[in-house]
């Protein structure tokens, strides 16, 4: 059975009983608006932990956009019945006042792998999820927590967080679950509009095709410059980077012994669409 729990104190004291009696503790954050991603996520915590907590909070500080927060989708009831299915024991879903009281003045704040690309389209972003996934697994005692490769520098910067503080939980990177035609399963798709979400799936396709060509031998920015061209034409009214970067860095990179990555952010429809894929 599920539980749906709002109180950190409600959610300390089970988590206590679990692990008095050695259980262990998987975490999957969410900001809800559940779709078959994040499931996948949940899945895999079940089948590796013997408890498991879907956490649902539409953190307010790693929104640089006010009008992105408004928006965002808020679907609790239907997202229990998902996780009911799965099933996770518990979906803690707290209020704002909960996670930060009144007085609450903490910042976490990762350096390096949080200042480019996304660090810096959406400033003070990362400080925020960096904030509140540490509260989540102060909070949740977890084990182990799960995020999704599509959202690859955040998964980066949990990995660089909980190496830096000790925090004694394993960060498990799932893959990204895509539509059939390549589109990035994300919670803000559902405000594409008809003809959008018919060339959505360019986005994937175009960084494929250029991931091609560079292990093929072209060149990265001739690469890049076709990508571009390719989701403009579709009628992506902005491309706000295509870039191959270190993986774990997130820094440029032209060394092809490191793993790297190509990584994107475009406007469609006046919605920001993300995506990366390894090269
Ligand atoms: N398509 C996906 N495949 C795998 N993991 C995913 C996918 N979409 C989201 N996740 C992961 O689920 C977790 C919660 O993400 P979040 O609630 O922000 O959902 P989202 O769909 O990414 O929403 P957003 O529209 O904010 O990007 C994150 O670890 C995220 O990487
Ligand atoms: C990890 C997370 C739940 C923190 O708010 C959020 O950034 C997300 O949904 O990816
Ligand atoms: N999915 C990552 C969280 C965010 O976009 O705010």
């Amino acid at each position: 059975m599920t539980q749906i729990i709002q109180t950190i104190a409600e959610l300390r004291a089970l988590v206590r009983g679990w692990k008095a009696a050695g259980e262990s503790v998987g975490v999957v954050p969410t900001m809800g608006a559940l779709h078959e991603g994040h499931l996948s996520l949940a899945r895999r915590a079940r089948a590796e932990c013997e408890r498991v907590i879907t956490t649902i909070f539409v953190n307010p500080k790693q929104f640089n956009n006010p009008d992105d927060l408004k928006k965002y989708p808020r679907t609790l009831e239907a997202d229990a019945a998902l996780l009911s299915g799965v099933p996770v024991d518990v979906v803690f879903a707290p209020g704002v006042d909960e996670v930060y009281p009144d007085g609450f003045i903490t910042t976490v704040s990762v350096g390096g792998v949080s200042e480019p690309l996304e660090g810096r389209m959406r400033p003070g972003h990362f400080d925020g999820v960096a904030t509140v996934v540490t509260k989540l697994f102060g909070m949740t005692e977890a084990n182990r927590g799960y995020f999704g490769q599509k959202d690859w520098q955040q998964l980066q910067v949990v990995l660089r967080l909980v190496r830096d503080l000790n925090l004694p939980v394993t960060v498990v990177g799932c893959e990204t679950i895509r539509e059939a035609d390549g589109l990035a399963m994300s919670s803000r798709n559902v405000r594409l509009t008809a003809e959008g979400r018919a060339v959505a799936g360019v986005l994937y396709a175009a960084v494929t095709v250029a991931a091609d060509e560079i292990r093929a031998g072209q060149s990265d920015r001739m690469a890049i410059r076709e990508a571009a061209e390719k989701l403009r034409a579709a009628g992506f009214e902005r491309v706000e980077y295509i870039e191959l970067r270190d993986a774990e860095t997130l820094m440029p990179s032209d060394d092809p012994r490191r793993p790297r990555r190509m990584l994107a952010a475009a406007w469609l429809d006046g919605v920001r669409l993300i995506d990366n894929i390894p090269v």
